[in-house]
């Protein structure tokens, strides 16, 4: 059997969004594990007043790919950047570029997407359909083409609860909807926006099921796979454990718990959550290209990548570990002690979003004031509530995703590449994952340093003692005024006393005896 390195050895590979969450774990695993793949073509854009091969400079210098640093310091030499702007006619490649690209590359990698939930539907229209489409066109042009994989998501059919490893029906004709969208301005778009997305939370889960039915169109003439990977959370074991670079999906929502900030959400304790570390999704990935190039399935194959059917954890477990988590590794210069709560309960959300955010933030602002400072907390909780607000669809349900495909390509993988392209999600020790994902985020994510622990510690020591004394003087507050205005409160006041006292005399006297 072909092990899968030797397949990728001296191949010239396409990466779409390399420069993104995936992608970056992408580019590092191929060089790290397949040495002799001969290059990397990187689409990348210009952005944010640096040129493509700026970013690309900068990203190699991430501590992500410090492993290969190790293995293989001139491993820059194999990255070959193109400008492409994939919103644009042509992805924006030029002719002497796209020629290039013609004529060498073996395996096309398409991660780029806007992962955005809120991005107006005409552009995530733009990046996660018609780039895909234009995507396709170029690699019907390459004449040594092997494989074409597409990095779709598990919840591009979240209109269902039960989801196969097929590509259904669109909502929607894709090439009938580019073109009536051509002609609307962005108010009519935004207003039709809902009834268009119908049953699907937004834009991003309905372009990502038209973009589906775009590759499948080409599969009669391209080897095409499809990965859905559910929520892609920190890496498990490579190259590092709790690698994650990005606020997206569940590590914005840890972070605000582990400062103290998030203190209630909407979620079902009991849902499934259906995290996939990001090196499990790239080793399939690259197990998908490998399989897709050597045995050159008839139609376009998908598989799901998710942990629910083979390794469940649910919503609640991840709450418990992650707030157990950030008590014993404390983030620096928490707001409060770590201590979220996840109901269903509309009301009780709200209640405790009243109490624990908004009362706090309007305390700590009017602190902020009148000290001179400019007010914040009311800000950062009212942002803190859309990204939440936009999450609850995905924490609030549950999905079973059908896991054929993945279980027939590691059948099909000789036992050492199952350990280098690990992606055998029953070993994952999911209290461990959730407390390296929580350090993940404190080091990579937050840049902090894990020496500063104690003081850490310390801080929330003092956030504790705070409370207890807020808690004691408010408590002091409240009886002294009712026991003030009310007979029956002092009543019971007195009858509270001298049962304590009878208690007391009680335990004595028998301790007495008992000597
Ligand atoms: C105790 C724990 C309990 C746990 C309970 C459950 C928790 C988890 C629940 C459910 C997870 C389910 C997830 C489903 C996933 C589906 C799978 C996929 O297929 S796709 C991938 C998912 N995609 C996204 O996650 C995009 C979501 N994000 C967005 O759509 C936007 O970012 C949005 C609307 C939330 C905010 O948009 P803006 O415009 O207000 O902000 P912006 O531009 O994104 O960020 C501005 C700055 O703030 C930081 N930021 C963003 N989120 C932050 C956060 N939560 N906390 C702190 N900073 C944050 C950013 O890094 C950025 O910083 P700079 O300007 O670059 O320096
Ligand atoms: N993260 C997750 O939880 C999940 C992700 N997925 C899928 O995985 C893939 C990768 O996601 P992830 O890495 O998290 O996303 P990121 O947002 O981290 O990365 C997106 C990438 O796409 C690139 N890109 C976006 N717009 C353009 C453009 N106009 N021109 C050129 N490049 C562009 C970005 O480049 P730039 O740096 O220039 O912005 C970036 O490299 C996506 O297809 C997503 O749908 C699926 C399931 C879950």
């Amino acid at each position: 059997m072909f092990r899968m390195a030797e397949y990728y050895a001296g191949k010239s590979v396409l990466i779409t969004g390399a420069t993104g969450f995936m992608g970056k774990v992408l580019v590092e695993k191929l060089l790290r594990s397949c040495p002799e793949v001969k290059a990397l073509y990187l689409l990348v854009r210009p952005k944010a007043g640096q040129s493509m091969q700026q970013r690309v400079s900068e990203m190699m210098t991430c501590k992500l790919f410090d492993r290969v640093r190790e293995d293989d310091p001139d491993f820059h030499r194999k990255i070959i950047p193109i400008s492409s702007e994939l919103t644009q006619p042509g992805l924006a490649i030029s002719p002497q570029d796209g020629e290039k690209l013609a004529s060498c590359i073996n395996i096309v990698f398409h991660c780029a997407a806007t992962i955005r939930f809120d991005e107006p539907l005409k552009h995530a229209l733009q990046l996660n359909v018609i780039a895909t489409q234009q995507l396709l066109s170029l690699a019907k042009q390459m004449h040594h083409l092997e494989a074409f994989i597409h990095i779709s998501t598990a919840y591009a059919n979240c209109n269902r609860k039960h989801i196969d490893e097929v590509i259904y029906p669109p909502p929607v004709e894709p090439r009938k909807l580019i073109e009536s969208l051509e002609w609307m301005d962005d108010g009519i778009v935004r207003d039709i926006t809902p009834r268009l997305i119908g049953d699907r939370p937004n834009t991003y889960t309905y372009t990502k099921a038209l973009a589906e039915f775009v590759v499948q169109q080409e599969q009669d003439q391209l080897n095409i796979a499809i990965i859905r990977p559910s929520i892609v959370g920190a890496s498990w074991q490579e190259p590092f454990p709790g690698w994650i670079d990005n606020f997206n999906g569940p590590s914005g929502v840890f972070i605000a718990a582990g400062k103290g900030i998030l203190r209630t959400m909407r979620a079902n304790n009991d849902a499934v959550a259906d995290l996939i570390p990001v090196d499990v999704v790239i080793n399939l990935t690259l197990a998908a290209g490998w399989y897709t190039a050597v045995h050159r399935p008839k139609s376009a194959l998908v598989y799901n990548c998710t942990t629910g059917g083979i390794n469940p954890f649910h919503w609640g477990e991840i709450e418990h570990h992650v707030i157990s988590s950030f008590k014993r590794n404390p983030l620096e210069q928490a707001f409060r002690r770590p201590n979220a709560n996840i109901t269903s309960n509309y009301l009780i959300n709200q209640y405790w979003i009243l109490v624990s955010h908004k009362f706090p933030a309007f305390i700590y602002d009017l602190f902020l004031r009148l000290s001179g400072q400019k007010p914040q907390m009311m800000r950062i909780f009212n942002r803190l509530h859309k990204a939440i607000g936009l999450l609850e669809y995905f924490s609030s349900q549950d999905w079973e995703w059908n896991s054929e495909n993945l279980n027939m390509l590691m059948s099909q993988m000789t036992p050492e590449d199952r350990k280098t392209f690990n992606f055998d999600v029953r070993q994952l020790n999911w209290p461990e994952y959730i407390e390296n994902y929580c350090i993940g985020t404190k080091k990579y994510v937050l840049n902090e340093d894990m020496s500063d622990i104690p003081a850490a510690r310390q801080h929330l020591r003092k956030l504790r003692n705070i409370r207890y004394t807020f808690n004691t003087v408010l408590v002091v507050f409240i009886w002294r005024v009712f026991i003030a205005r009310s007979q029956m409160a002092r009543n019971i006041w007195y009858f509270v006393v001298s049962l304590c006292f009878k208690f007391l005399s009680y335990f004595r006297a028998s301790s007495t005896l008992t000597n």
